[in-house]
């Protein structure tokens, strides 16, 4: 059984939940009653709740389709020629898990939805073979589309209109009980790996629930955190930024560290306590238990592997695991300027100058980068489209890694996580990256780099899906912003003018407008968000802690938490650390308190001391795992790779070319000018947009090159 952590640990009268004890007992002010309940209305504003009917019809389709998995099990008992009593005996069981399990779900998101079977109903045979063909003869059930082949195998479909992906996880035993508990270690006995990494789901969301001081309040943050992550274009776990389970695991860490927090206060502490973290840090909600039955667990000190993981995120069940391994040192840099501007946003909410409208601006992707890489994708068949999309979808991380690879990272990506199509072309589709010269860096003159290798390698692994048919088809473009397709644009209309300038963390205004030293700038800048202005902020809002324990007015939607350890004391009284320090200034304890959570068994420095190799690591694992249903050639990419990886000399060229890069030091924003029409390396029947050029090609043409800019 796994443990629900709750801590025997005392903390003056409080018990916690989690490996180190909470930063903070402090409970809300009336200014956190007030923004929880905007915050609350601004999520029911948003239509990230769904209504009556919805929520009824999800519970009568899980119903039904438990209903189906209990036939299913005793027809293909019967037919496998087991005895009447065991045909009666015979049941399976479904359970639910992901964001509708864990009470975080919107209108039309999907149900995450675990079968589980008794040790005779095979997944090949009777998983994939008679439960499919039952789904597949039933009016109810539309989309069809099982994955046998995936890392977790899974059968997609619709049943009356929702989403399902239903997993199987195969047990040991001869009779699935009604209270079967799949929180118990015994589960695992046996069970093939897939059955394993099925169970997984469920496991980890239970442990979440159960590690969590509140699970409301838990809720309505996560709720918040995964509105903002989509709108900031860093909800994406494919693309190399996380995913809901990784936000559930982020918040619920805050949860722990803040116990008595209200959600705006969670919300804050969220963006304060990850722009300080010390990544590659885990972040865990409970010790990593070795478990009994030697499955492998997330250990960087034993698996190699587990040292390139730059974000680790831990999964709380046995066997424990790292649930971010696609982030990579861009999507990292990314996610962490956003927390950064989250953190200033909220700091200037505490200071009525923005509200949560500012926070949740969507990030203006189109207009935040002057060149990008457009990648266009093709088939002849609308049936191939889906899974031509999905492979594709899953390759474009590497073709980020691979040009700042070939680019020694002076040249650094940022991925649209979505797609895009234009209605009169139904049989295409594109994804979008941003280019960008590396950040701080000055560049030097006539700096030059030529990334067609690079494409026609990305193209290359691409083509190398086992399933491809006959017109998939893919071609990579670079376009300049005023080039872009009207299709990317809300109504497919392109604005006239650019819209007003957005919000972005005061880090990313000053490395965009400064030259030389930016390291030291953003470190001066981090210094600042925690400074001396901050602490009188944070003092003002504990003042006001103080002034609510007299006040009578208290919210009935949010009755402020108990507050008999919401002062500073208490904060000093449980953590030794934090008693060293002067408690006056409570900001700068916080973010001791924040620095003394990161010590332990997996501290960076010493399990880290190897620069990771992303593309290797990343490409070994796909080839091997086939998580997008398809599979590669068996090629060895890998070695190939590793090669390209050392190789001492530059990938970028100084001599004149058609297709090369260019970027002059005396500039400080790099514009980039697409070169003469050069043949494509590997088009393949594909006939571009008119205006793009094939080829890439970057220059710097002074701060007039770019009229529209
Ligand atoms: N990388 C991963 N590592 C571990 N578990 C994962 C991972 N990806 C998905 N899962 C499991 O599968 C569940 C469902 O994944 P899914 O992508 O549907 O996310 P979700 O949490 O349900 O959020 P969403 O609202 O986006 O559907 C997760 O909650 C998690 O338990
Ligand atoms: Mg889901
Ligand atoms: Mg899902």
């Amino acid at each position: 059984m796994e443990s629900t952590g709750l801590s025997n640990h005392n903390s003056g009268q409080q018990q916690w939940l989690g490996i180190t004890e909470p930063i903070s007992f402090t409970g809300p002010a009336q200014y956190d009653i007030d923004k929880s309940n905007e915050l609350d209305k601004y999520l029911q504003d948003a239509g990230l709740y769904e209504n009556q009917e919805e929520a009824i019809c999800r519970e009568q389709v899980l119903g039904r389709l438990d209903q189906i998995v209990k036939n299913w099990v005793k027809t293909i008992t019967r037919a496998k020629g087991f005895n009447e009593q065991l045909v009666q005996e015979a049941n399976a069981k479904i359970f639910t898990f992901g964001s509708y399990r864990l009470g975080v779900h919107g209108p039309g998101a999907d149900i995450d939805v675990l079968c589980v079977g008794p040790r005779h109903a095979t997944r090949d045979e009777d998983f994939f073979g008679e439960l499919h063909k039952m789904l597949s003869k039933m009016p109810e059930v539309t989309d069809l589309h099982p994955v046998p082949g995936a890392h977790v195998p899974v059968m997609g479909f619709k049943f009356n209109g929702v989403s399902m992906d239903l997993l199987y996880a195969n047990l040991s035993l001869w009779v699935i009980p009604e209270d079967l508990d799949l929180s118990q270690e015994s589960i695992l006995q046996n069970a093939d790996e897939q059955s394993v990494r099925s169970l997984n789901g469920c496991r980890v969301t239970n442990q979440i629930l159960n590690l969590v001081p509140n699970i409301q309040k838990f809720r309505t943050t996560l709720r918040c955190m995964k509105l903002w992550a989509k709108r900031r274009g860093i909800y994406s776990n494919v693309a190399g930024f996380l995913g809901g389970i990784n936000w559930a695991l982020l918040v619920a860490r805050i949860c722990q560290l803040y116990p008595n927090a209200l959600p705006n206060m969670l919300v804050s502490r969220f963006f304060r306590v990850y722009t300080q973290w010390r990544w590659p840090n885990p972040v865990m909600l409970c010790e990593i238990r070795e478990g009994s039955l030697g499955l492998k667990i997330w250990d960087p000190r034993i698996h190699p592997k587990d040292k390139n993981h730059l974000m680790p995120i831990i999964t709380p069940a046995y066997p424990c695991m790292n649930s971010s391994y696609n982030v990579s040192s861009s999507t990292l840099r990314i996610m962490t300027e956003e927390f950064q501007r989250g953190g200033e946003i909220c700091e200037d909410m505490e200071a009525k100058k923005a509200d949560w409208d500012t926070l949740f601006e969507c990030y203006p992707f189109f207009e935040a980068h002057k060149n990008y890489l457009q990648i266009d994708i093709s088939v002849e068949n609308p049936d191939d489209l889906r899974n031509w999309k999905g492979w594709v979808n899953s390759r474009l991380r590497q073709l980020t890694l691979m040009i700042e690879r070939d680019t020694h990272g002076m040249l650094q990506c940022h991925p649209h996580p979505g797609d895009f199509s234009n209605k009169s072309q139904p049989l295409h589709c594109s994804y979008f990256m941003g280019l960008q010269h590396k950040q701080g860096v000055p560049t030097k003159e006539g700096e030059q780099f030529d990334i067609r290798l690079t494409l026609a390698e990305f193209k290359h692994s691409v083509y190398m899906y086992i399933q491809r048919k006959h017109g998939m088809d893919i071609f990579v473009t670079h376009v300049k912003r005023r080039n872009l397709p009207a299709f990317v644009f809300p109504g497919g209309v392109r604005p006239n003018c650019p819209s007003k300038v957005t919000r972005v963390s005061k880090r990313r205004s000053e490395l965009r407008t400064s030259g030389h030293g930016l390291a030291e700038k953003s470190q001066e800048g981090k210094v600042a968000v925690f400074g001396d202005n901050n602490d009188r902020k944070r003092k003002q809002a504990e003042d006001s802690v103080d002034t609510l324990r007299n006040s009578k007015s208290i919210s009935r939607e949010y009755p402020s938490g108990n507050r008999e350890t919401g002062d500073q004391k208490s904060i000093s009284e449980i953590n030794p650390l934090l008693t060293a320090t002067d408690t006056s200034s409570s900001k700068e304890v916080e973010k001791l308190g924040i620095e003394s959570i990161m010590c332990g068994p997996y501290d960076a420095h010493q399990a880290f001391s190897e620069e990771p190799d992303e593309l290797e690591n990343d490409l070994e694992y796909r080839n091997k795992d086939k998580d997008f249903g398809g599979n590669m050639k068996n090629i060895n990419l890998n070695s190939r790779y590793s090669e390209s990886i050392v190789a001492a000399e530059p990938v970028f060229s100084q001599k004149e070319n058609s297709s090369l890069t260019h970027i002059h030091s005396n500039e400080r924003l790099e514009e980039l000018e697409s070169a003469e029409l050069t043949p494509p390396l590997s088009s393949r029947n594909y006939t571009p947009v008119p205006q793009r050029k094939s080829i890439i090609r970057f220059a710097t043409l002074g701060k007039a090159a770019d009229k529209s800019s």
